[in-house]
């Protein structure tokens, strides 16, 4: 079969103002340097950091060994009764096999998250036939840290020997690949170093997972082989420089937010992967792209979207689609790595560090380190129902949840976006994702959704060192039956509030505004804060 990957710009006035910036990428012939692995693309200052990053490009010759290894624990874990495959990983460690799985219908359980009541049930599958793959590339990430200790104590209970239904996969010589030599794991996957993790979907970081639960990844690598040729000419039809071009050209022209819809592409939950992509890669030094993943080509934002947003098309083009990038999910995957790569160059950002993501991480520790800020000394501005409110309320603070609603959407200026951040169970709370087009269609403001902590490792480091227009709701929940953390000094839901808290607290202190809102009763504080958004008037 013959692949094809295609970019279209339909918006014809964003086609003329992406023009000159694509033709200055073909004859400064960008693409062949970014496939040679030239780390000066990016100026002086990214030059080091873009030095080790920048193997993806080759990752559909140089992964191929691995098919045939995965196959082979795949055979073998099999023959044991062991076919319930548990990941581990966040962001980079986790996005693109669920996405690769979810496309093909494997079934895969991904633990990308700190929300005790989310964990239980993946411990309460069949632990009989389940391996825990663990996937860090640092291999010191908590909440992947908290799931294997958690996992290594529950196979121990259930008379299962932990250390062999554990897989690794992680950098070579990071501490967790210390760690599962000493413990005797049973298999440890060394990734390439010179990928990062948001580049890392045809890595053993995208390939293990997605392999091992059953997906054909050898596949996955012939498609992007199949537009790797594409993907490095210096032509005015490589669709990658025409998709940079596009962003930027449309980043020039105010609008730098991303729309991404779903218009028939086949590939199930795209924009997720997309969105650590463009977010990581660009948001940081007050520009960059903020991707805003919406629900359908009907949702709010997309075809409405106003002068400060572009709407893409992953798939073929719709009514109100500016962009549209086709392709099999092998050939998407390298088409946006190319394209946020060539982008962050034209935007004079280096796309290959994530210089605001540890903030949250050291103000979550220091949380962790002081309990006592953690136990409920902070007291709600506002106690209605089962909704408790922290946050600056003004005169709503004495009424209803819609008036405290509204203080805050009315607060988020023209041009500016909203922010839902849930900290909850991404299965069992899922209705809260009716968040965003509800808050969409209200506020008339870009408005993007995520599960935290998932999406600190993907929008937020756009939400602290992007564009500083955003307002950030955050919802947390009461928790049930908590998970201790073995060998720590911490539950998951002390972690959970700790990252939320953290998180919080770095964006208030650079001067967003930031509203909480705590469920004490989860289901009916949902549906209060539904109902009390949806009361909102344009
Ligand atoms: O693979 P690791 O090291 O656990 O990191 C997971 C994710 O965390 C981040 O570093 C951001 O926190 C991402 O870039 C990365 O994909």
């Amino acid at each position: 079969m013959t692949e094809r990957t295609t970019v279209d710009i339909t918006d014809a006035a964003l086609a003329d103002a992406a023009r000159p910036l694509l033709d200055k990428l073909v004859s400064d012939r960008v693409a062949s340097a970014l496939t040679a692995q030239t780390a000066t693309l990016w100026g002086e200052e990214a030059e080091s950091e873009a030095s080790i990053r920048l193997a993806w490009t080759t990752l559909h010759k140089s992964s191929r060994p691995l098919i045939g290894e995965i196959e082979a624990l795949r055979t073998e874990l099999r023959s044991e009764g062991v076919d319930r495959i548990v990941l581990a990983g966040m962001g980079g460690s986790s996005l693109a096999p669920e996405v690769i799985t979810g496309t093909e219908g494997v079934p895969l359980t991904v633990l990308d998250t700190t929300d005790a009541g989310q964990v239980a049930d993946a411990l309460a599958g069949d632990l009989e036939r389940t391996a825990l793959v663990v996937s860090s590339k640092s291999g010191t990430t908590v909440e992947t840290d908290s799931h294997r200790r958690i996992f290594a104590e529950a196979f121990a209970k259930a008379g299962i020997d932990a250390a062999r239904r554990m897989i690794v996969v992680t950098d070579p010589g990071s501490p967790l690949a210390e760690l599962a030599e000493s413990e005797g794991y049973r298999k440890v996957f060394l990734a390439d170093p010179h990928v990062g993790g948001r580049y890392s979907a045809l890595t053993a970081f995208g390939l293990v997972p997605a392999g091992l639960a059953g997906a054909d990844v050898a596949r996955l690598l012939d498609q992007a082989a199949g537009v790797a040729e594409t993907l490095s000419s210096d032509s005015p039809d490589n669709p990658a420089l025409r998709l940079a071009a596009a962003l930027a050209a449309a980043h020039d022209a105010g609008a730098e937010k991303v729309v991404l819809a779903d218009t028939g592409s086949g590939i199930a939950g795209f924009g997720d992967w997309a969105e650590q992509l463009i977010a990581e890669s660009t948001g940081k030094q007050g520009t960059g792209l903020l991707p805003v993943v919406v629900e359908s080509p009907t949702a709010p934002g997309f075809a409405d979207a106003g002068p400060d947003a572009t709407a893409v098309a992953v798939g073929p083009s719709v009514a109100g689609s500016a962009v549209s990038t086709t392709g099999s999910l092998g050939a998407l995957f390298l088409l946006w790595e190319y394209a946020v790569a060539v982008a962050g160059r034209l935007l004079g950002i280096n796309p290959f560090d994530q210089p605001d993501v540890e903030a949250a991480k050291k103000a979550a520790r220091a949380l962790l380190d002081n309990p006592h800020a953690l136990s409920g000394t902070e007291e709600p501005t506002a106690v209605i129902g089962p909704v408790e409110v922290y946050g600056p309320v003004g005169d709503a603070g004495t009424g209803t949840l819609t008036d405290v609603l509204r203080e805050f959407v009315d607060g988020v200026a023209e041009g500016g976006y909203l922010a839902v951040q849930a900290y909850l169970d991404r299965l069992d709370d899922a209705s809260a994702t009716v968040l965003r087009s509800e808050l969409a269609r209200r506020s008339g403001r870009q408005t993007t959704f995520g599960w935290g902590p998932r999406f600190l490792h993907s929008t937020g480091q756009y939400h602290k060192g992007g564009h500083r227009n955003g307002s950030f709701l955050q919802i947390t929940g009461a928790v049930e039956e908590d998970i201790a953390v073995p060998g720590r000094p911490y539950t998951l839901s002390t972690l959970q509030l700790a990252q939320a808290l953290g998180d919080g607290q770095v964006l208030a202190d650079t001067g967003r505004p930031v509203l909480r809102l705590h469920l004490t009763d989860r289901a009916a504080g949902l549906a209060d804060v539904v109902r009390a958004v949806q009361e909102l008037t344009r």
